[in-house]
């Protein structure tokens, strides 16, 4: 077990997104800009998939460490706070999601 939570991600994404570029990964991620730090989220989205469907749970561990560490740089260049998508994910619980979709088409 780990107390380990993305609130905390998300306070070091933050802090090192000031860094200087040659000393951290998120910095340079923040330097480059919103669509290259968009392209790596998607790049470990894909690397997620591929863990999931051969069933390899290290690889789907590690590989969804990488997608939610480079969700918040996202999150952060974007502007968004976890707060807001925690807020979004609270208010999606007054309802199933079948309902929720069911919804979207009418
Ligand atoms: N959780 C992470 C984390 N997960 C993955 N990565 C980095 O994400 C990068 C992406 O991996 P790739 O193999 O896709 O990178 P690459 O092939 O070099 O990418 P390209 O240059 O080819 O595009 C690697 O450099 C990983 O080290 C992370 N980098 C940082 N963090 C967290 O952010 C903190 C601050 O890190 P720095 O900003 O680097 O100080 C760390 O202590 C961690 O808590």
């Amino acid at each position: 077990m780990t107390d380990f939570s993305l609130a905390d991600l998300e306070r070091i994404v933050d802090a090192r997104s000031q860094a200087d570029p040659s000393a951290s990964w998120t910095a340079k991620l923040v330097a480059a800009g919103q669509a290259k730090a968009a392209k790596k989220l998607g790049e470990e989205a894909v690397e997620t998939v591929i863990a999931a469907i051969e069933g390899d749970k290290a690889a789907l561990t590690s590989e969804t460490a990488d997608l939610l560490y480079h969700l918040m740089v996202v999150l952060k260049i974007g502007g968004v706070a976890l707060q807001d998508v925690m807020g979004e994910l609270e208010r999606r619980t007054s309802q199933s999601g079948l309902v929720e979709k069911a919804s979207r088409k009418s």
